[in-house]
């Protein structure tokens, strides 16, 4: 259960909003990335606006790619037969870490601790997803993630 008064991670981050700069400056970036340039190279424009919709919904906001986009399974679905490595996983990881820094996400230790926690779960999950054989669990729920061990954000004394 949430303790009362801790915000979830969505919250403290600032919202869809936030998040739609996040992946719109982070696809933005990613032509400049040749690791990364060659696999979003026929990516659809809605593209950011979905992985920001899943990463609300993970993160404790609104249930809006559950309900529009299909959930967890059609987010795996798309990294089927990728064959996506070790290295583009951590290229995106990079990547997406610095935009964070450079849109001014908070960055108390708290907060990035627990969304990098997310981050190493959700790319490792894509990457085994992208390989030959993987198939799509339909019942698959929607990862949640929280405060983790830290139980909330940092509060200065
Ligand atoms: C937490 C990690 C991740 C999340 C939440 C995530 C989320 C998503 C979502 C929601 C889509 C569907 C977008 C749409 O509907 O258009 C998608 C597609 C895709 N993702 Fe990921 N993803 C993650 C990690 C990665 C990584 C590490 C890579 C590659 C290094 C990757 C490569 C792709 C590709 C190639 C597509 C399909 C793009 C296209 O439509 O051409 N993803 N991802």
């Amino acid at each position: 259960m949430t303790a009362p008064n801790v915000p979830t991670l969505y919250e403290w981050l600032g919202g869809i909003e936030a998040l739609l700069r996040l992946t719109t400056r982070f696809y933005q970036r990613v032509p400049d990335d040749p690791v990364l340039k060659p696999i979003f190279e026929h990516m659809g424009v809605d593209h950011p606006a979905h992985v920001a919709a899943f990463l609300a919904e993970v993160l404790g906001g609104p249930q809006d790619y559950s309900s529009r986009y299909g959930g967890h399974p059609e987010m795996i679905r798309h990294h089927l037969n990728r064959h996506l490595s070790n290295e583009q996983r951590k290229a995106w990881l990079a990547l997406l870490l610095d935009t964070a820094d450079e849109l001014r996400l908070p960055d108390d230790p708290e907060f990035r601790s627990a969304l990098v926690g997310y981050l190493e779960w959700g790319t490792r999950l894509a990457v085994i997803n992208s390989q030959p054989g993987a198939t799509v669990d339909v019942h698959a729920p929607m990862p949640k993630w929280g405060w983790g061990e830290v139980k909330g954000p940092y509060r200065p004394e």
